[in-house]
């Protein structure tokens, strides 16, 4: 039985061709071609219409179908595709006039978020990963490792992961695609979870992931014995999650793969962890107010030239480096960039006019390129030795060993000038792109064709001629090939050895001998010339991928060099310093200003820059200072500039010297994470648990307001607990931004902890926010006058004057200075306990109170007693 209930025999012969179809691609939507259109049935079809938007209809008044047209369905694939649904296309494969029986159709591509080269679907600033993870049993241990692949850049890497940070090294990549085994089902929906909403998830067969499976399908792809030249040896897991990609690949029919010719590992020693959280909270690809790059820092940096340079740039942020000599490398070369203007600008030009070698070569190799981009290929690579010369006198170690590195391709660049006409247009259905005198053969049909054209000229006249018909034209049409047309009025001229071959309404066309014999002529030699047109087209771009090696690293040279340019564009342009990195612990940034705010906030307006100091004696700084002031940007601000430092760019300060960072925690603000049903205090509490479980003495920890989500007493004591624990455990460099201002006790108490308060100066009852951080702790929130320059009704702020005025008086709740101790602060729990005790037992009714109530209401009574909560 189908999925609707109709046997298999009452099926039409084409629906049960279908079915075989489906059969062998389930996990897919097949889209199967049915004369002009793209048809999908049964489960498939309510899928697609749904997503699509198109309406469900039945065939024969069963079978749910929906479809659209085949010369709309690269836009319509491409918005299944980016839905996260698989493709599976299934086209005719011969001519429905010559077939008999039912004609035959075959899968000829697949496509899916993860593989895929289409332009409508993929974004040229973006890398689009397929990524595996796999698990292995070694042991008693079990050992997880990741592979990722770009397939239109060709970027193959694995990385050595603990089976629990998976998830974080997931939400880090954010993959097109995931591959996980069905073995692993537990681990495998945790992953899933991890994943966002859109990612495609693919539960392929356990035994693909066996380590022998992995190895042989590795050295086979990459022609050798031994995996160990490629460093990745000791990364058994995530060989076989490697070995699981390339067989994938080779599913989803990427039969051409030759261009894939490395993998390389992922050392997480190489680089800076930047989980989720701290990416989000610095938004250094997105800002976290609509998750657009508008208001990011890669906005601001992203002074890229060219596509290959703004792919590498989003990794470099992503992956700020750790060891300081290569740091300095990257410095160093962007230095001689910045004081070399012209000569930079003259390099950002060239890279402004070098196409997307990656993509392009990508698309060469599994046949997808047209003429076109093996055109602009071939110039991108002109431009080779022109960048290499101009590298010739460079000082810098980095661009010196570029210079070195950048590999003309002389003979290449020639073979597809001489193949590929100039003016090869976007299609190659009507030939024409293989220029004149690359291939002799070629030349000789084109000749045939055109002076079988120009004898139909000859034809022509001589018809003329002949019948006294002075409109006689011969014209051709592809379902009628060449003919006669004569209007209605000479139709009586018309000799009796024209043979009719089509009326029209005001003419008839007719042929003759002649004519047919040249049309034989001419056809002939174009169908031959356009089937060796094509496969002289192949033959090149299979001559192009025999270099995809060289061609790629050249492409990443050059990737380099333009992020190289754009960080010296920066630094220009925004008055950036250069960084001076060492292998210490200290951190001395003299004026530092905020990346992005410093380039949105109006002239009248302007960042005003801070300093942010560390060293052994300054360890924690403890800032505090109304709402507002500016505590949160104070924080980010260091974050970033520590971040873009070891990216390998100067930074907005007017001197820094880093000492390196082994990871960035940030818990700013609070973070809804509602839609997977945690607390926003739960939130917080398991970032800050992460923090302090995994951070070290290299880190720096960026705390804002830790402990806000919960009753004022216990999130004072969970801050206070926390500074200690960093304090003695961790000895990390932390900001620590904070509205308890009992928290500025700590000063006197552990050594390291140095108090700071983002200035304000109160004018009248105004407050103006000064926006410096300046020793000492802060004494007043201003809460109350903040509320009132955001709008609030005045008759609320006068209320809320005299509830404050009330509270202090009391010495209750709120904690007023920062005179108090922690024994103080203990003793004004009690006093606020015993309030709510007090209100609590004034407000009951006994009167209305049965003896049950009676007791349920004592219990709660105690619960507030015991835990400083009402239960
Ligand atoms: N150094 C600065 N120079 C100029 N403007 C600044 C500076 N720092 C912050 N601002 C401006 O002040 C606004 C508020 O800053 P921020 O969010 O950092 O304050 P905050 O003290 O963390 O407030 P809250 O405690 O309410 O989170 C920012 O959006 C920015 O426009």
């Amino acid at each position: 039985m189908s999925a609707n209930g109709v046997s298999e025999k009452e099926h039409s012969p084409m629906m049960r061709q279908y079915l075989d179809v489906k059969d062998r691609y389930p996990d897919y939507l097949l889209l199967f071609r049915v004369g002009d259109f793209y048809e999908t049935f049964f489960d498939d079809a309510r899928e697609v219409a749904g997503a699509l938007n198109i309406v469900l209809t039945r065939r024969s008044n069963e079978i749910p179908m929906a479809g659209f047209p085949h010369h709309a369905s690269e836009g319509y694939i491409a918005k299944l595709v980016k839905k996260g649904y698989k493709v599976a296309v299934c086209d005719q494969v011969e001519d429905p006039a010559v077939a008999k029986g039912i004609v035959r159709r075959e899968i000829t591509d697949i496509i899916t978020p993860g593989v895929t080269y289409s332009d409508s679907i993929l974004d040229d600033r973006h890398n689009n990963y397929l990524c595996a993870i796999a698990f292995l049993r070694i042991g008693r241990q079990t050992v997880c490792g990741a592979a990722f692949i770009d397939v239109t850049t060709a970027e193959f890497r694995i990385a050595a992961l603990l089976p629990e940070d998976a998830s974080v090294f997931l939400r880090s990549l954010h993959p097109a695609e995931l591959l996980v085994s069905a073995a692993d089902r537990e681990r495998s929906e945790m992953l899933r979870l991890a994943l966002p909403a859109g990612t495609a998830f693919s539960v392929l067969d356990e035994w693909l992931f066996r380590e022998e499976q992995a190895g042989e399908i590795l050295a086979r792809q990459f022609r050798t014995h031994s995996l160990k030249g490629f460093g990745i040896h000791d990364n058994p897991a995530g060989q076989v999650a490697a070995g699981v990609i390339l067989h994938y690949l080779e599913e989803t029919r990427q039969s051409s793969l030759q261009y894939i010719t490395r993998i390389t590992p992922l050392q997480s020693g190489d680089y800076m962890t930047l989980d989720l959280q701290t990416k989000r909270n610095l938004e250094i690809i997105s800002s976290m107010q609509d998750g657009s790059i508008n208001g990011s820092l890669l906005q601001v940096i992203d002074r890229t030239r060219n596509p290959m340079g703004a792919r590498l740039l989003r990794q470099w942020l992503q992956r700020p480096l750790l060891r300081a000599a290569d740091i300095t490398m990257r410095l160093d070369a962007v230095d001689e960039l910045k004081k070399m203007k012209p000569f930079r600008e003259s390099v950002c030009c060239d890279l402004g006019q070098i196409s997307d070698l990656e993509r392009a070569l990508a698309r060469i190799a599994t046949l997808r390129a047209i003429p076109r981009e093996v055109r602009q290929l071939g110039s991108a690579l002109a431009v080779i030795p022109l960048l290499k010369q101009s590298f010739e006198d460079a000082v810098s170690k980095r661009l010196c060993s570029i210079a070195d590195a950048l590999t003309p391709l002389p003979d290449l660049v020639a073979m597809i000038e001489s193949a590929v006409d100039p003016e090869a247009g976007a299609s190659m259905r009507d030939g024409g792109y293989i220029r004149k005198g690359y291939h002799h053969e070629l030349d000789d049909l084109r000749q045939t064709a055109s002076t079988a054209k120009e004898r139909l000229l000859e034809i022509q006249q001589e018809e003329r001629e002949r019948t006294a018909i002075g409109s006689l034209k011969v014209q051709f049409n592809r379902v009628f090939g060449y003919y006669i047309e004569i209007s209605k009025a000479n139709r009586d001229k018309v000799p009796p050895y024209y043979e009719k071959k089509q009326t029209l309404v005001n003419a008839e066309r007719f042929t003759i001998p002649a004519l047919k014999e040249y049309e034989e002529k001419i056809l002939n030699a174009e169908e031959r010339s356009f089937v060796l047109e094509q496969q002289l087209f192949q033959d090149l771009c299979c001559k192009i991928a025999a270099h995809a090696e060289m061609i790629q690293e050249n492409a990443a040279l050059i990737a380099e060099i333009d992020c190289l340019a754009a960080y010296a564009v920066c630094a220009d342009e925004y008055g950036y310093c250069k960084p001076v990195i060492a292998e210490h612990t200290a951190l001395r940034i003299l004026n530092g200003r905020h990346p992005v705010l410093e380039r949105i906030l109006p002239a009248d307006e302007p960042y005003i820059a801070n300093d942010s100091l560390f060293d052994d004696r300054q360890k924690m700084l403890m800032i505090t200072g109304p709402n507002m002031a500016g505590k949160s940007s104070y924080l980010r601000q260091t974050g970033l500039i520590v971040l873009l430092a070891q990216a390998g760019c100067f930074v907005p300060a007017e001197q820094a010297e880093i000492g390196v960072v082994d990871r960035i925690f940030t818990r700013v603000g609070a973070s809804d994470n509602l839609a997977s049903g945690e607390s926003t205090f739960l939130v917080e509490m398991n970032e800050a648990a992460d923090i302090l479980n995994n951070a070290t003495d290299k880190s720096l920890l960026l705390l804002d307001e830790i402990g806000r989500g919960t009753s004022t007493y216990d999130g004072l004591a969970i801050a206070w607990s926390m500074c200690e624990y960093i304090h003695r455990q961790i000895g990390a460099r932390t900001l620590f931004a904070t509205h308890y201002h009992e928290l500025a006790e700590l000063e006197g108490i552990l050594p390291g902890v140095v108090n700071y308060n983002a200035t304000v100066l109160e004018s009248g009852d105004r407050v103006i926010f000064l926006r410096k951080i300046v020793r000492g702790a802060s004494d007043n929130s201003y809460g109350i006058e903040v509320a009132r320059m955001s709008g609030m009704p005045s008759a609320v702020i006068t209320r809320a004057k005299a509830i404050l005025a009330g509270m202090e008086k009391r010495d209750i709740a709120i904690p007023s200075s920062s005179g108090l101790s922690l024994q103080s602060m203990q003793i004004s729990l009690f006093d606020e306990i015993d309030n709510r005790l007090r209100t609590s037992i004034e407000e009951i009714d006994i009167d209305r109170m049965t003896p049950l109530d009676a007791l349920i209401e004592l219990k709660k009574l105690q619960g507030l007693v015991r835990t400083g909560n009402i239960i």
